[in-house]
C-alpha cells in the first residue's frame, strides 16, 4: 500500500484535499483525523504538520508527500521535489522598515527574524554574510514593532502583511515556492512501490492538465484549416473531421484555459464558426 503524507493544517491542506479528491482519492471526512485508508486505490494518507512531511518522507517510512519546497528546503531533509503542484505560490523575501537595509549585504550584524532558519542560515551564508537569526514560530512581521528585530523573512504572497505592518521587502526573492510533491532523495527506480508512485503522480498530472487547459471545438473552411491549426496545435495534433457540408471541417483540440478567449477571437478573424469551449474533468497524457 502507497502511504503518502498530506499536510493536516495551514495554506496547503486545503488545496492539497481538493486535488486529491479531483484525482479519485478517498480524503478525511473531519479534521481531527490523522490517517485513513482508502482501499480502492490502495493508499493510506497520513496527515501531518506541513513542516514534518519532509522529515517523515526522508526516514523512509512514508513513500511520498505533499508539501511547500520553502518547507522542504528549510528542513535539511533529505528528500527531493518531484511533482510541483501550483498551488500555494509564494516567494520568500527580506523585508524591513522603509531604508534599514537595501540588500543582502546590509545585512551584516543585523538581527533578523523568521520561522525559516534553515533558508535564511543558508543564504547568508552563500553570501557570506555574518548576522543573528532569531527564530519565532508565525506573525513575525510584528517581531519589527516589538523590537525582536530590525529584519524579517518570510512568505510574501499578496504583501498584504507586510503593508498592514508597515514593512517593505528589499533585495531579490530568496525564492519561490509553491506546493510540492516529494520523496527521499535516491528512492526513484529502487522502490518496490515505484509504479504505484508513478500512477500517483500521473493521476496528480492528470487533475492539473484538466485544470489549466479547456478543450475547444470549431468549424472551419478546408482553405483555412492550416491557420486555424497553427492557432490550435493541441497537444499531438488536432483531430479534424468531414463535415456535411463539402469544404468545412470541424477541428477539436486541447487549448491552455487563460488563451481561450483570445484564440476564439482569433480563430472567428479567420473565418472559424461555431466556436466552443468546454472544460475537462480529468485526463492522462
Ligand atoms: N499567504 C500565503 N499564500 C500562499 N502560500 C502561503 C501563504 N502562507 C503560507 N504559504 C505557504 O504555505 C506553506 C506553509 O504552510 P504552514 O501550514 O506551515 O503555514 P501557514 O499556511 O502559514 O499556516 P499556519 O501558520 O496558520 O500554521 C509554505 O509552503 C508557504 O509558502
Ligand atoms: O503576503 P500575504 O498575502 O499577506 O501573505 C503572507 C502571510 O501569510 C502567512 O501568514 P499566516 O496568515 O499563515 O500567519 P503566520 O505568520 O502565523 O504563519 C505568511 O507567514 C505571511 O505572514
Ligand atoms: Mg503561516
Amino acid at each position: 500500500m502507497l502511504r503518502i503524507a498530506v499536510p493536516n493544517k495551514g495554506s496547503l491542506s486545503g488545496p492539497a484535499a481538493d486535488m486529491l479528491h479531483e484525482a479519485g482519492y478517498q480524503q478525511r471526512r473531519e479534521s481531527k483525523e490523522l490517517r485513513i485508508v482508502d482501499p480502492v486505490n490502495d493508499v493510506e494518507f497520513f496527515y501531518l504538520r506541513p513542516r514534518d512531511i519532509a522529515i517523515y518522507v526522508s526516514s523512509g517510512q512514508l513513500d511520498i508527500g505533499i508539501t511547500g519546497r520553502d518547507l522542504l528546503i528549510d528542513s535539511g531533509a533529505d528528500a527531493e521535489e518531484i511533482l510541483p503542484l501550483g498551488f500555494a505560490r509564494s516567494t520568500f523575501r527580506f523585508a524591513s522598515k522603509p531604508g534599514e537595509a537595501n540588500g543582502v549585504e546590509d545585512l551584516k550584524g543585523k538581527t533578523i527574524a523568521t520561522s525559516y532558519e534553515g533558508i535564511v542560515a543558508g543564504h547568508l551564508a552563500d553570501h557570506g554574510i555574518d548576522a543573528s537569526v532569531v527564530h519565532l514560530d508565525g506573525a513575525v512581521e510584528t517581531a519589527i514593532e516589538l523590537g525582536v528585530a530590525e529584519v524579517i523573512a518570510d512568505v510574501v504572497e499578496t504583501g498584504t502583511s507586510l503593508r498592514n505592518a508597515g514593512l517593505e521587502v528589499f533585495g531579490e526573492p530568496i525564492m519561490k515556492s509553491e506546493a510540492v510533491v516529494i520523496r527521499r532523495t535516491g528512492a526513484d527506480g529502487e522502490e518496490a512501490a515505484e509504479s504505484k508512485v508513478q500512477q500517483f503522480l500521473r493521476r496528480l498530472q492528470g487533475v492539473l492538465v484538466a485544470r489549466t487547459y479547456v478543450m475547444m471545438d470549431y468549424d472551419c473552411r478546408v482553405e483555412q484549416l492550416e491557420k486555424a491549426v497553427a492557432l490550435t496545435p493541441g497537444l499531438e495534433s488536432p483531430t479534424v473531421s468531414p463535415l456535411h457540408n463539402e469544404g468545412w471541417v470541424a477541428v477539436r483540440a486541447m487549448v491552455p484555459a487563460k488563451e481561450a478567449q483570445r484564440i476564439m477571437d482569433d480563430l472567428y478573424d479567420i473565418g472559424a464558426r461555431a466556436i466552443l469551449t468546454t472544460a475537462i474533468h480529468a485526463c492522462r497524457l
